[in-house]
């Protein structure tokens, strides 16, 4: 299954960086909030991003039984191709339109992946650590929003390098 052709993301123009400290927190934060939906049958991960906050979240509910929903989409830095699926979850979990799951994502931009999951597993539970305001209204929990145009950087996407004083690049 594959979602319509090729589309860019609207302009992104601020730049949210995102440190593993404040992912594990803000995953933990997420954990609180599930607990309030719990209990769940199994944790789902979108791939690739959804396997860390799956994880922490995972490990704050004491969930053992975990799967992949294994997608492909931005082909390139900012550039969102057709979001294909690669794998769905078991049978045995999927059986029942998904319910009693919880499906995690590290974040939703335009939905578009989102959507195709929902459209898979609609009774899912759907939670992600960040959302924009396109994606917002198909997740079912998060725990930060950001708007539209900023680009959220993860730590696994990111390495340590200088960076120029303020000063200096308010001079250009
Ligand atoms: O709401 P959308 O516009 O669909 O965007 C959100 C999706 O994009 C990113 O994944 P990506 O496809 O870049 O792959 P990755 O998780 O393997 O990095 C992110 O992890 C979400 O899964
Ligand atoms: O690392 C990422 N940051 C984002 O803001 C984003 N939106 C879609 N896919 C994304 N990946
Ligand atoms: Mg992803």
């Amino acid at each position: 299954m594959q979602t319509p052709p090729t589309q860019k993301n609207p302009s992104v123009e601020k730049a949210f960086h995102v440190s593993w400290d404040q992912f594990h927190r803000d995953a933990r934060a997420l954990a609180w909030r599930l607990s309030g939906a719990a209990p769940f049958v199994g944790v789902v991960a979108i791939t690739r991003g959804g396997l860390v906050p799956a994880a922490i979240v995972a490990r704050e509910l004491d969930m053992r039984i975990i799967d992949t929903f294994c997608v492909a989409s931005y082909v390139d830095e900012k550039v969102q191709g057709s979001v294909k699926v690669l794998k769905t979850v078991s049978p045995e979990l999927g059986r029942k339109d998904g319910e009693g799951l919880l499906v995690i994502d590290d974040l939703v931009d335009t939905g578009a992946t989102v959507k195709l999951v929902r459209s898979l597993l609609p009774k899912a539970h759907v939670a992600t650590v960040y959302a924009k305001p396109l994606g917002r209204p198909l997740v079912d929990t998060f725990i930060t929003e950001v708007s539209q145009d900023t680009w959220i950087y993860f730590p696994w996407d990111l390495g340590l390098s200088f960076q120029a004083p303020i000063a200096q690049s308010e001079r250009g």
